[in-house]
């Protein structure tokens, strides 16, 4: 199922005015932030360490109450009505894990039980979320006996199980080699294209900027970023990053358009305009370079823009 467009896009979640203080006499951890996720859309929170991304989430699941402002998820105050949000949303948090003493599949059983599925149900559902995430191996083995990427993939597993329409994941692929990120996110790609509502928090803007149709960039508790990349990346300069590694250290001549931002050893990086970019293929002999690689505005600028 295709998420709505237009018109008819409904609201997932409605944040507003949501501030957060752990002490009186602290800074807010979150500072009057306002956005909204429509329904099947797939946001992304990046953010600084410490900017409030995590608090914010916990908030948005009910499991801490804000000083002020209003959570909403489908229009129901998430603090008023926490039993609904049990119901909708799938978390995967950050870090932690209370099913340690379990069995992989014990703890995949309980949680879509405990989800209300059936007992029947709870297995097939088990099964399939195993077989989606290709974790048989682990099936039997006990949670806190598990490596650091096996449980992140259980921890994903747990978030899915029973098809919550809501996904709140915390740095999902942090830990996984790059055969299992790459897998998790065809699974996340997949999920929302079923028209699941996805929130990701992660770090790695370049692999979010892959999946995320819009993005909230948080700095010191505040929401000082939001729209879809393509949105923000028009708002930074026209230039392009051009990253150069030199022959066996051999020295290249660069013209002065060339900006150049570091050297390290035989890497070059550098800013060019892209009206410059024919008279620096007609000027410099890229024979001599062993690797030229000329790259738009990423995310990963946006986020740098924003946070720094
Ligand atoms: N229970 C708590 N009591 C007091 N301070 C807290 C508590 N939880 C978080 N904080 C503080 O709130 C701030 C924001 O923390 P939070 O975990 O929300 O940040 P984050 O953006 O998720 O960071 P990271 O990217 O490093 O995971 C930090 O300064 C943290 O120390």
């Amino acid at each position: 199922m295709a998420a709505p467009t237009g018109a008819e896009q409904l609201i997932a979640y409605e944040v507003v005015g949501v501030s957060k203080r752990f002490s009186p006499t602290g800074a807010p951890v979150n500072d009057d932030i306002t956005f909204s996720v429509a329904q099947g859309e797939f946001f992304g929170l990046l953010g600084s360490n410490g900017a409030g991304k995590t608090t914010l989430i916990k908030q948005m699941i009910g499991l801490l109450k804000s000083d002020s402002g209003s959570i909403r998820l489908f229009g129901h105050d998430v603090v008023a009505e926490s039993r609904f949000v049990g119901t909708q949303v799938g978390y995967m948090p950050q870090t932690a894990f209370a099913l340690n003493s379990l069995r992989v599949c014990e703890a995949l059983y309980f949680t879509a039980y405990l989800r209300g599925l059936s007992s029947k149900q709870a297995r097939r559902q088990r099964d399939l979320v195993i077989d989606r995430l290709d974790i048989g191996d682990c099936r039997n083995k006990v949670v806190r006996q598990m490596s650091g990427g096996e449980r992140r993939l259980l921890q994903l597993a747990v978030a899915i199980i029973g098809d919550p329409p809501v996904l709140i994941l915390d740095e999902p692929t942090n830990e996984l080699d790059p055969v299992r990120r790459r897998q998790v996110w065809d699974l996340l790609r997949g999920l929302n294209h079923d028209g699941r509502t996805i929130i990701l928090i992660t770090h790695n803007a370049l692999e979010a900027e892959q999946v995320i149709e819009r993005v909230g960039i948080m700095r010191d508790g505040r929401m000082v970023g939001l729209g879809q990349p393509g949105e923000l990346k028009r708002r930074l300069p026209r230039s392009l990053t051009l990253d150069i590694t030199l022959r066996d250290g051999t020295p290249v001549d660069l013209p002065n358009y060339v900006v150049v931002q570091s050297r390290h050893r035989d890497r070059v990086t550098a800013q060019i305009e892209l009206e410059d970019l024919p008279r620096l293929v007609a000027e410099v002999d890229l024979r001599e370079l062993l690797e030229f690689r000329l790259q738009f505005k990423t995310l990963e600028d946006v986020y740098f823009d924003h946070v720094q």
